[in-house]
């Protein structure tokens, strides 16, 4: 705490700043209002003011620039209007808590220390020049974050500024009023950080700018390198800094990066509305966010049914016992793989020489194009022009010669069949088209008569026009176009390439596939692992594992779809994405940044890939010199106990670093099985929610647990459980049953582990989703087991837990 002299200094300092505010909010009330009718008022009149004349050229040009004067007006008035409204809410914004923290610096050279006040977004008085508040996303602002009392310094875009630090202070300041101060020595936030820590679960993310700590600065304001990866333990940050890092690059570039030019990767649909309201909180527009999995659908989804990855890990936890189980994990683990990527790099470029499959162009029951010809066209062509260049040539000749095709076809009998059951409608509508067309030949019958009457003689085609024969004409072009047009369609989108066959193709016995990938390394099963591909793939399915592989060949044989708008991407969990989905990224995206966010100690698929250390491919993505990387150890979600008991799950977790904040130590529950446990279960939920934890997640394993809890839990009386399933569209609070993988990057009050016994959790391969499930917890967690504990707590210190008979 401060002195009673500091306290009323401040308090009289926030009193004066809450007066500058409102009278700045009460000034830009009626422009910003005044402003908005205007706009309004221009729009309305927009076509008054505008005088259209078409008559002359010179009316023409006139409206023309008239037209764009007006819009420029407009645009003018729209601009100044957006930036009114957007200073005047970042005021309001600002009027309940105009402040978090504060530095005094003495800069190096200068003879007076400024006090540095830091909130949300600045704050300059009338005079144009004095920061009342300095958003804290400023370069001086930084500071805050970087140091304790003593020696500090910023960078600017002018060069670096050293100094000294001679006070930092944080606030709590709620409608208005001063709450808390306290100053701080060593680090920043320690007893804010204690505070926000402690305090419950919500269904939204909450954005942490009054309390970011210095490691978490640093990927925040990283702004270096095409390629940020962040390696950071279960609730050390990572997500929170993502999203202060987009509202960070949002002003340090607002000029030139607009929010809908930055895309966020999210794990899952309900990850979406769970961060959503971050960055509206912090006065920025929220970047747009998506899935794999929905991007996968985008362009695959037509042509075929895409297993999503959650279904693919019930296949994983569930199968095992399943014919088959060996060679398809063996097949999702080759072709997440790098040498599946070499191998499918390696197949285009044979592809090149021989190889490639095309379907041929069929109409009405025949061949029109065999695939024979359009094979032989294509490897006709220099075989030094590229892939993708030589399909675009390909694609013009097949319409050049559908075009001749569709000419001949005018003749033929059909047509002529198809003309002499017309009925009247169909006529009619014919003769409605054809009427357009008429202007044709009246301007050509007008033209020959005036080439007539000024040559003075007869024309020479004088008798022989014949109206109906033409109209004929005209009928059979069209009935013919019309049904060329669904052949053309296709051609211009390049299904006359046989991607699935060239997918499948690569499925072939030993010999065949080293022969089409460059001798590529063959995994074991590969003979049941090409039989599982080849099956699905004929029942016009794709397992996720297939998905990106096939979209990867896709784009090398067909160019790839970019998509130069982007200029940020980033990717949370980022460890649960394979090679392949990194290369695609970076292929689609050619002019944005990465951000990727992950941990590997939570990789539950098959297709992880590591992100930090000599071990990491994610590296060579941009390479080494373009690529910055962080580590994130503090732990700042769980309690101490609960981060002691979490870390020793996993053989490598000894340096997470809990934040120190107590609870009780995890309870482990021996309560039986179905509705024994049940009860148990209800009874601690009940104490719980008594205790007023407000977000409770029971997880479980799978998507067939969570209905069994959901189904026992109800029968026990539970009320307002909400089942959370792959449909389940926002995240909300309240007791949820969860399956583990869709509780990723989500937290808890309280966490229930369903079921912890060896029977569910016992494989190796299952030890990360335990880690993943009780790391989602804040207080409190408590584990159930019927017989044994999971083999993953066995050799666990018996202090770090509680045990409950
Ligand atoms: N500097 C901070 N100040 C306040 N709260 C913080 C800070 N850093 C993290 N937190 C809190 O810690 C919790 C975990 O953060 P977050 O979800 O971003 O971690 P994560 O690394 O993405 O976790 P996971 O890997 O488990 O998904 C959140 O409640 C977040 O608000």
């Amino acid at each position: 705490m401060i002195s009673a002299e500091d306290w009323k200094q401040e308090q009289e300092r926030l009193e004066l700043v809450t007066e500058k505010l409102q009278a700045r909010i009460a000034e830009l009330a009626p422009e910003v209002e005044g402003l908005h009718n205007q706009a309004v008022d221009i729009r309305k009149q927009f076509w008054e003011e505008v005088t259209v004349n078409t008559s002359t050229d010179e009316d023409f040009e006139e409206t023309f620039y008239s037209i764009r004067q007006q819009e420029a007006l407009l645009s003018e008035r729209e601009r100044s209007h957006r930036q009114r409204v957007q200073q005047w809410k970042n005021m309001k914004r600002l009027l309940a808590s105009p402040y978090f923290g504060r530095i005094d610096f003495h800069e190096d050279g200068l003879s007076s220390t400024e006090q540095v006040y830091i909130g949300v977004s600045s704050f300059v008085d009338s005079d144009g020049m004095s920061f009342l508040v300095y958003d804290w996303r400023t370069p001086i602002a930084s500071m805050y974050y970087d140091y304790s009392p003593g020696a500090a310094g910023y960078d600017t875009p002018d060069g670096a500024i050293s100094g000294t630090m001679k006070l930092k202070r944080q606030y709590q300041i709620r409608e208005a009023v001063l709450q808390n101060v306290f100053d701080t020595s060593v680090t920043i936030g320690d007893e804010l950080l204690q505070q926000v820590l402690g305090k419950g679960a919500d269904n939204q993310m909450k954005s942490i700018v009054a309390t970011i700590q210095k490691e978490q600065n640093a990927i925040i304001r990283d702004d270096k390198n095409r390629m940020l990866i962040v390696q950071g333990a279960a609730g050390s940050g990572k997500t929170s800094a993502a999203l202060q890092r987009v509202a960070y690059l949002l002003y340090k570039h607002r000029e030139r990066l607009k929010a809908d030019q930055i895309v966020l990767f999210s794990p899952n649909p309900m990850f979406n509305s769970y961060v959503s309201t971050v960055l509206p909180e912090l006065g920025e527009e929220n970047m747009q966010q998506t899935t794999f999995q929905e991007y996968l659908d985008h362009w695959l989804g037509g042509t075929f049914r895409v297993e999503d990855p959650f279904d693919q890990i019930e296949y994983v936890l569930t199968e095992a016992s399943s014919q088959g189980y060996a060679a398809r994990m063996k097949g999702m683990e080759y072709k997440a793989s790098a040498d599946f990527l070499q191998a499918l790099q390696n197949y285009a470029q044979w592809l090149e020489q021989q190889g490639m499959r095309f379907s041929s162009i069929r109409f009405r029951d025949r061949d029109l194009i065999t695939a024979k010809q359009i094979e032989s066209t294509f490897y006709s062509y220099d075989p030094s022009i590229r892939m993708t260049n030589r399909i675009i040539m390909l694609q013009e000749w097949l319409l050049r010669e559908l075009n001749l095709l569709e000419s001949k076809e005018r003749e033929a009998l059909w047509v002529q069949e198809e003309l002499d059951y017309l009925d009247k409608d169909q006529y009619a509508e014919a003769y409605h088209a054809l009427h357009k067309e008429r202007g044709v030949f009246d301007f050509a019958e007008q033209y020959e008569e005036v080439r007539e009457r000024l040559d003075g003689k007869g024309r020479p085609d004088e008798g022989d026009f014949d109206y109906a024969e033409r109209e004929e004409e005209l009928l059979r072009r069209m009935i013919v176009k019309e049904q060329f047009k669904p052949l053309k369609r296709s051609v211009k989108r390049l299904l006359f390439i046989d991607m699935a066959q060239l997918y499948i193709q690569l499925f072939e016995e030993e010999d065949a596939y080293k022969k089409m990938t460059k001798e590529a390394e063959i995994p074991s099963l590969w003979p049941e692992i090409c039989e599982q591909t080849k099956e699905k793939l004929g029942r016009l399915q794709l397992f996720y594992e297939d998905a990106t592989p096939y979209l990867y060949l896709k784009e090398l044989i067909e160019g790839v779809r970019t998509n130069t708008e982007i200029r940020h991407i980033f990717v949370d969990e980022g460890q649960d994405y394979s090679m392949f989905q990194y290369e695609f990224l970076k292929k689609m995206f050619p002019r944005a940044r990465m951000t990727v966010l992950g941990d590997f100690g939570q990789a539950i698929f098959a297709q992880a890939t590591e992100l930090y250390g000599e071990e990491s491919p994610l590296i060579r993505l941009y390479g080494e010199a373009e690529t910055s990387l962080f580590r994130l150890v503090r732990s700042y979600r769980s309690t101490r106990e609960i981060v002691e008991f979490t870390r020793s799950l996993l053989p490598n977790a000894k340096e997470i670093v809990p934040f120190e904040r107590s609870g009780r130590k995890p309870l482990l529950s021996k309560a039986g099985d179905g509705e024994k446990r049940a009860a148990r279960i209800a009874e601690h939920l009940a104490a719980l929610q008594a205790e007023g934890f407000a977000s409770i997640g029971v997880i479980t394993k799978t998507a067939a647990e969570s209905k069994e809890a959901y189904d026992l839990l109800t029968a026990q009386g539970c009320e307002g459980l909400k089942l959370v399933t792959k449909s389940t569209p926002t995240f909300e609070k309240g007791t949820l049953i969860i399956p583990v993988y869709l509780a990723k990057g989500v937290e808890f009050d309280a966490v229930l582990i369903y079921d912890a016994s060896s029977q569910t959790y016992h494989r190796e391969s299952e030890r990360k989703l335990f880690y993943t499930a009780c790391t989602r917890a804040m207080h409190r967690l408590l584990l159930y087991a019927a017989g044994d504990w999971t083999p993953f707590m066995q050799a666990m210190d018996k202090s770090l837990y509680e045990i409950e008979q």
